[in-house]
C-alpha cells in the first residue's frame, strides 16, 4: 500500500470510504469523520476529507481554490489522463465553463420543461397504473428504473435503439470517480462499446428536433457554443441525467416505503411532492462523495491544503450533519431541505436538478392518487457505486386508494 507522506497537526484516518462495507452503510464513518475535525486526512488515498456541511458548503462555492479542471474524480488529471475527454461543465472550470453551462442552463430552466410537464404526468399515470396491476412489485424495476427510461431518453431526442446502455455507461462514469477498485473493475470489459454508443448518439443526425440535444446542437447553430463542443454537451446529459435520477426515484420511494406517516402527509397534500424529493434527496444523497483539487495552498477549517492535492467532499455526510440540520437521520416534510447539498452548489450545482424534480413529481402524484399505503415486501439490496447512494431492488407492496 502506497502511504502518502502525512500532513502535521490534523486528524488522520486510514478508513476507505470506497470499501464494500463503508458503500453498502456509509453512516457511521461519516460520524466518525464529522466528530474528527473540519479537515481529515484520508491516509489510504493521501487526499483531504470534509464531511461537516460547513466545510464542504465552503469547497463547493469556492471554485477559483478548488478546481474541477483536473477532475471531480481521485484521479488527477494533471498527472494523469482521463478514461474519456473530459466534461466540458463538470471537469472545465470558468470561463471554460461559462458557454456550455449558459447553454444547458437555457435549455434545461424550468420554464423550458413546462412543456414536458403535461406529457410526463400522463406518463407517470399510465406507468402506475399498469404496476398496480399487481399488489406486490420490485419498485427499483418497475418505478424508480422504468420511468426515466421511458421519458428522458425521449425528452433528449435519441433513437429507439440501444437505450439500455445508458443505466451501464453512467454506472461506469460514477465508478470512475472513485479508486480503481472491483467496481470499477467490473465495469471496464464494456467502456469500449458502451462508450462509443453513448458517442454515437450525440451526433446531430441522430437526435429529434425540438429535443433538448437538437437544442444544444442549434446553441453551436448561434455561436454559443462551437460545433466541435457540442456532442459533449449532448454527452454531458446522457451521462449525468439517467443513474442519478433512477436513484433519486429509487431513494424517495424507500423513504415513504420507511415512513408511512409521511405518505400520509403527502396524500393529504400532494403539492408536497416537490419538497419530498428535496428532502429524499438531502436524506440518501444519491450522489454521495466527489472531489476537487486544490490550486496553490488552500487554508479549509484551520488546515492548510497543498498545492495539486485532491479534497474528498462527503456530500452524504454534510446533509446528515447535527451541525446545519435537526434530526438529520430523519425523513422529515416539514423541514425546509432547500439548503441541501445534493444537487451541489455554486457554479457547477446541477444543472439538471429541474428535470429531476419535475420526473419525481410526476411520479409521486400519480402514486399519491392510487396508493393508500406502500410498505416493504422483504428487505431491499444494495447496488454498490463508489459514487451513488442506489438500490439494486426495492421489493414493495401496495394498498390502493
Ligand atoms: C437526483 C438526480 C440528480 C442528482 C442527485 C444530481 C447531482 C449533481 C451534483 C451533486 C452535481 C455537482 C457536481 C459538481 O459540483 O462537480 C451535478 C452536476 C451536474 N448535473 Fe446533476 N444530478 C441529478 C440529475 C441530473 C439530471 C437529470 C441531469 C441532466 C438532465 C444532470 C446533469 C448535470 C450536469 C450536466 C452537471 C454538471 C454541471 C456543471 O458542472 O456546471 N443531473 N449533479
Ligand atoms: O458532464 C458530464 O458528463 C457529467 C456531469 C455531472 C456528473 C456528476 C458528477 C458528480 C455528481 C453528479 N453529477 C457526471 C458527468
Amino acid at each position: 500500500m502506497i502511504v502518502h507522506d502525512v500532513p502535521v497537526g490534523i486528524p488522520v484516518s486510514d478508513a476507505d470510504p470506497f470499501a464494500d462495507d463503508v458503500l453498502e452503510e456509509p453512516a457511521p464513518l461519516q460520524a466518525e469523520l464529522r466528530d474528527a475535525g473540519p479537515v481529515v486526512f484520508l491516509r489510504r488515498y493521501g487526499v483531504y476529507g470534509l464531511a461537516r456541511y460547513e466545510e464542504v458548503h465552503a469547497a463547493l462555492t469556492d471554485w477559483q481554490r478548488l478546481q474541477s479542471g483536473a477532475g471531480v474524480g481521485l484521479s488527477n488529471f494533471r498527472y494523469e489522463r482521463p478514461w474519456r475527454p473530459p466534461s466540458l461543465l463538470l471537469e472545465a472550470d470558468p470561463p471554460r465553463h461559462d458557454a456550455p453551462r449558459a447553454v444547458l442552463s437555457r435549455i434545461l430552466v424550468p420554464r423550458a420543461l413546462r412543456r414536458l410537464r403535461e406529457a410526463w404526468f400522463a406518463d407517470a399515470e399510465a406507468l402506475v397504473d399498469e404496476v398496480l396491476a399487481e399488489r406486490e412489485f420490485d419498485a427499483v424495476e418497475r418505478i424508480a428504473r422504468a420511468f426515466p427510461l421511458r421519458v428522458f431518453p425521449d425528452a433528449v431526442g435519441l433513437g429507439p435503439d440501444g437505450r439500455e446502455n445508458l443505466l451501464p455507461y453512467g454506472d461506469h462514469a460514477f465508478n470512475a470517480f472513485g479508486p480503481p477498485n472491483h467496481l470499477v473493475e467490473k465495469g471496464e470489459p464494456r467502456v469500449a462499446e458502451l462508450s462509443a454508443w453513448v458517442n454515437a448518439q450525440c451526433a446531430r443526425e441522430r437526435l429529434a428536433p425540438g429535443g433538448f440535444g437538437a437544442r444544444i446542437w442549434e446553441a453551436a447553430d448561434k455561436g454559443d457554443i462551437t460545433h466541435e463542443q457540442a456532442p459533449l454537451v449532448v454527452r454531458s446529459l446522457l451521462t449525468a441525467g439517467v443513474d442519478t435520477t433512477v436513484h433519486g426515484l429509487g431513494a424517495v420511494l424507500y423513504a415513504f416505503a420507511a415512513d408511512p406517516g409521511q405518505w400520509r402527509r403527502l396524500r393529504e397534500d400532494p403539492s408536497l411532492a416537490r419538497v419530498a424529493f428535496d428532502e429524499a434527496v438531502r436524506w440518501q444523497s444519491p450522489v454521495q462523495t466527489f472531489f476537487r483539487t486544490a490550486v496553490g495552498e488552500v487554508e479549509i477549517g484551520g488546515t492548510v491544503i497543498p498545492d495539486g492535492a485532491k479534497v474528498l467532499m462527503f456530500l452524504g455526510a454534510a446533509n446528515r450533519d447535527p451541525r446545519r440540520w435537526e434530526d438529520p437521520d430523519v425523513f422529515d416534510l416539514s423541514r425546509d431541505p432547500s439548503a441541501h447539498v445534493g444537487f451541489g452548489m455554486g457554479v457547477h450545482q446541477c444543472v439538471g436538478q429541474h428535470v429531476a424534480r419535475l420526473e419525481a413529481e410526476a411520479v409521486l402524484t400519480a402514486l399519491a392518487r392510487r396508493v393508500e399505503r406502500f410498505e416493504l415486501a422483504g428487505p431491499p439490496r444494495r447496488h454498490l457505486n463508489n459514487t451513488l447512494r442506489a438500490w439494486e431492488s426495492l421489493p414493495m407492496r401496495v394498498h390502493p386508494a
